[in-house]
């Protein structure tokens, strides 16, 4: 079975309640192609509000969350509380997690296990600086973030999603040219097809991220290997709708 196309929209900490509203009003025009899933990452203070609002089409994914279900954690959230608004994804180990708040691999992976565990699907990110890309090392690095991944993950890669994101790439209007990211999805293929299994390796379906647009969207949708976007700034424009349909 082919795999099917899926667009997330990373709001980040952008948005307020009548912005938030308007986006959803937008995508709930489209209209959106029916075969693509659309994945909104919403701020987690409007996940709720955000979730009784969406149609039905439009799944609602946190941007992060905690590693254990409850307890003294000031200023997080857990999936528990992720499912209990109604919300099914969470968005795990984005660069900005991991630059910003120091989060590393093997944290990545305890929050990818338990929110998997708990029933969250998980777009799950991974991508190398530019220096490291300068230095020949994109494919060690990315090889790295997904490998502490794979315990974590273990037979749930039907609830994963990957989401290559080159942190050069993000916010600075620089896409990746279709050909380096379908390299590195393909790279990727194959080394989960050596370390995971065959079947995980055509099934699972990797995003890319990093200045996508509705301009650049086609192109890089062409590529054999994408099989979506994580898309930050665009997501909260109305082009975001010319992304989700970027198959078309
Ligand atoms: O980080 C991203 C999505 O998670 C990409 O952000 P931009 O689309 O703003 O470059």
């Amino acid at each position: 079975m082919g795999r099917k196309f899926v667009v997330g929209g990373n709001w980040k900490m952008n948005g307020d309640k009548k912005q938030v509203t308007e986006i959803v009003e937008t995508l709930k025009k489209g209209p959106l192609d029916p075969n693509v899933e659309v994945v909104i990452g919403v701020p987690a203070i409007y996940l709720a509000y955000v979730q009784s609002i969406v149609p039905g089409t439009i799944s609602v994914a946190a941007q992060n969350c905690w590693k254990v279900a409850k307890g003294a954690f000031t200023g997080e959230i857990s999936p528990a509380m992720i499912k209990d608004i109604g919300a099914n994804w969470v968005i795990l180990g984005h660069s900005e997690r991991r630059t910003i708040f120091g989060e590393k691999d093997e944290l990545v992976a305890e929050k990818v296990a338990h929110a998997l565990e708990n029933g969250l699907k998980v777009i799950a990110c991974i991508g190398e600086t530019l220096e490291e890309r300068e230095a020949g090392k994109t494919e060690e690095v990315v090889f790295r973030q997904t490998k502490a991944l794979l315990p974590a993950i273990g037979n749930n890669w039907a609830n994963v999603v990957l989401a290559y994101e080159p942190v050069w790439a993000i916010g600075t209007g620089k896409t990746a040219s279709p050909q380096q990211a379908q390299d590195v999805h393909a790279s990727l293929r194959n080394w989960l097809s050596a370390n995971a299994s065959p079947d995980v390796a055509t099934s699972v379906r990797i995003q890319y991220g990093g200045s996508v647009t509705g301009a650049n969207a086609k192109e890089l949708a062409s590529c054999p290997d994408i099989d979506g976007f994580l898309v930050g700034g665009a997501s909260l424009k109305p082009e975001f709708v010319d992304i989700v349909n970027a198959t078309q």
